[in-house]
């Protein structure tokens, strides 16, 4: 899904379509997700992420399944995912990487990432903590995701990207690391990118008065 891209000189972010956070309530307001996907487009971000979880997030698939046909963008799915049942629904939206959680897949973890594999998805095995990074790099994934936020507080944490400073130099370089969750402004993504290969922005794009210029401040901006 993310390539490690720096000759081109752009940061490579993935936008998240955020429509709701258990934090800050309705992110959407009235636009309509399709325009936000394709702002994001227009500046040039690596990928695009969309949480289909419903309760807490307010995630809709059919919405889901229309972004992966309308962007020319690898998407990711978020979600707890606990079933293969998922994955090949996944699959079947045409989506390019699945999400899956070392804290609640645990051992099972590596049998999940090469079921996507079969069904022609990259996972983002996802990781909050040393114990979690030890089952992510045992498993057959292309890419790790460290999540700067406890999932399990439902974004009630703020986040720090300290988080992918300690864990990022547990990642062997063969693995494509993603910072999510947390990066508000380009302080936190200079940091997030110093140990990371990819940023992963969803509220700070969401929230903006002039989305637009936002996201193309996060891809263009000179991070050294
Ligand atoms: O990351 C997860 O484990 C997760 C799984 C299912 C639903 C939501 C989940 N996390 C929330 C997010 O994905 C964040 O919205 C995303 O990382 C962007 O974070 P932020 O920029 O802080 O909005």
């Amino acid at each position: 899904m993310i390539r490690k891209r720096k000759e081109e000189k752009l940061n490579p972010v993935v936008a998240e379509i955020k429509v709701h956070s258990p934090k800050f309530g309705d992110l959407l307001g009235k636009r309509d997700p399709i325009e936000i996907l394709k702002t994001y487009e227009s500046c040039r971000v690596a990928g695009i992420s969309y949480i289909t979880e419903r309760k807490h997030f307010k995630g809709d698939f059919e919405l889901f399944k229309r972004i992966c046909k309308l962007s020319h963008l690898p998407v990711l799915r978020k979600d707890f995912v606990t079933s293969k049942v998922e994955i090949e629904r996944t699959a079947e939206a045409e989506a390019d990487a699945v999400l899956l959680i070392a804290r609640i897949l645990k051992d099972k973890t590596a049998e999940f990432v090469d079921f996507a594999l079969e069904h022609g998805l990259e996972s983002v095995v996802e990781v909050h903590s040393e114990k979690e990074v030890e089952f992510a790099v045992e498993t057959n994934t292309p890419i790790i995701g460290i999540n700067n936020r406890d999932i399990s507080k439902l974004e009630k944490d703020g986040g720090s990207v300290e988080v992918t400073k300690k864990l990022a130099k547990l990642i062997p370089r063969r693995f494509v690391r993603i910072s999510e969750s947390g990066i508000a402004n380009l302080n936190d993504l200079k940091i997030a990118l110093s140990y990371a290969d990819a940023a992963l922005v969803g509220t700070a794009f969401m929230k903006a008065d002039r989305v637009e210029d936002v996201v193309r401040s996060f891809v263009e901006a000179k991070l050294c």
